[in-house]
C-alpha cells in the first residue's frame, strides 16, 4: 500500500514542519511526501490520487482544516483511506476520528489495513463547501475570523502566549455580537429561534478545541445534529460555555438540538460562518441554506 504525507506548513501556528522534522526521522517505512503551497491546495494534491489503482494511505500532517482539505480531496474514492497526525492548534478531528499516535503505529496498520466509511457534511450556497466534524454561524465563527484576522495573533504566538488572542476576542466578541433569527427546516416542520447567539451542524461531537458541543453526534449514520443556543444573557453564555467541555450543556432551556437527514437554516441577516474551524464567509441574510450528508461518503483508518 502506498503512503502519502500531506503536510501543512502553517498548521499549528507554523509549528508543524518543526514537527514534521523530527516525526520524519521515525519512519521506517516507505513514504511519499505532498507540502500544502496555499488553501486549497490539500485537496488538489489529494484528488490526483483518484486515478491510482493501488490503496493509498493518506496521512494529513496538521489540524482540522488541512484534514478536511484532505478528506474532500479523498471523497468518492473508496480505495483513498485517510488517516492523521495532530500537528493543528484545535485538533478536533482527532477527537472525533482516529489519530495515528506515532509511525510506529502507522507501520502496524500498515500491515493490515482496515477501513471504515464515514460521512462528510455538505451545504451549497454560491459553490459547493464541505465539512468533516462541524459547520456553524454565529457568535463562535465571527470569533474564528476576528482571531485569524488579528495582527497581535503573529506577535503573541512568538512570545508563546498565543491562546491569550483567543480569550481577548471571546471577551471583544461577547461585547459586541449582535443576536439574529434563524428559521430552521427539517422534514417538513418550519421551527423560528430569536436572539440566536449561534447554530452549528455537527458531524461528530467535538468544535472548538475539545467542546462537546454535540455528543450525541456518530460520523456513519446518515445523520446531522443541529445545536441552537439562544435567549441567554452575557453572563449565562459564559457559564453555558463553561458546561461545553462535559457535554452538560443540553441541560439548558436555552440550547437546542435537533437531528435530521437535512436541515435548512435561514438566518435575517449575514452572519459569520465557518467550517471545521476555518472561516468561510457570511451566510447570506434571509435566504435559506440546506446542510446535508454529501453523497460522497470518504474512508478512515479503522480503530
Ligand atoms: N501553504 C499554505 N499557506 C497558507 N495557508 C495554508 C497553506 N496550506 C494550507 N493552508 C490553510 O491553513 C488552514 C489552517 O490549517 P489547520 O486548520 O490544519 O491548522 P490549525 O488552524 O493550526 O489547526 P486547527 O484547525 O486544528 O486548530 C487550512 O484551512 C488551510 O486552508
Amino acid at each position: 500500500m502506498r503512503t502519502i504525507f500531506v503536510i501543512n506548513p502553517v498548521a499549528g501556528n507554523g509549528n508543524s514542519m518543526k514537527k514534521w522534522q523530527k516525526f520524519k526521522e521515525t519512519i521506517h517505512f516507505p513514504y511519499e511526501l505532498a507540502v500544502s503551497r496555499y488553501s486549497g491546495h490539500a485537496t488538489e494534491l489529494v484528488r490526483e490520487l483518484h486515478n491510482s489503482p493501488d490503496p493509498v494511505l493518506v496521512v494529513g500532517f496538521g489540524g482540522d482544516g488541512t484534514l478536511r482539505e484532505v478528506i474532500d480531496g479523498a471523497a468518492g474514492a473508496p480505495q483513498l483511506i485517510v488517516g492523521s497526525i495532530a500537528a493543528g492548534s484545535g485538533n478536533d478531528f482527532g477527537r472525533g476520528f482516529h489519530s495515528f499516535a506515532d509511525a510506529g503505529e502507522i507501520a502496524t496498520f500498515l500491515a493490515n489495513p482496515e477501513s471504515t466509511r464515514k460521512d462528510l457534511g455538505e451545504f451549497v450556497d454560491d459553490k459547493t463547501h464541505h465539512f468533516v466534524s462541524s459547520s456553524g454561524i454565529g457568535f463562535d465563527a465571527e470569533i474564528s475570523v476576528m482571531v485569524n484576522r488579528s495582527r497581535i495573533k503573529r506577535w503573541l504566538n512568538r512570545i508563546g502566549m498565543g491562546k491569550l488572542v483567543y480569550f481577548l476576542y471571546v471577551v471583544i466578541t461577547l461585547l459586541r455580537f449582535r443576536l439574529f433569527c434563524l428559521t430552521v427546516e427539517l422534514e417538513g416542520e418550519t421551527v423560528h429561534y430569536d436572539k440566536v447567539w449561534f447554530a452549528t451542524v455537527n458531524n461528530q461531537p467535538y468544535f472548538g478545541g475539545g467542546m462537546k458541543i454535540s455528543p450525541h453526534s456518530v460520523a456513519d449514520d446518515g445523520i446531522l445534529e443541529l445545536t441552537v443556543v439562544n435567549r441567554l444573557s452575557r453572563l449565562k453564555l459564559l457559564l453555558v460555555f463553561g458546561t461545553v467541555f462535559s457535554g452538560k450543556h443540553l441541560r439548558f432551556k436555552e440550547v437546542h438540538q435537533l437531528q435530521g437527514k437535512k436541515f435548512s437554516l435561514a438566518a435575517d441577516r449575514a452572519v459569520y460562518r465557518h467550517v471545521d474551524g476555518d472561516s468561510a464567509g457570511r451566510t447570506p441574510g434571509n435566504r435559506s441554506i440546506p446542510y446535508y450528508v454529501s453523497k460522497n461518503e470518504w474512508y478512515s483508518v479503522n480503530k
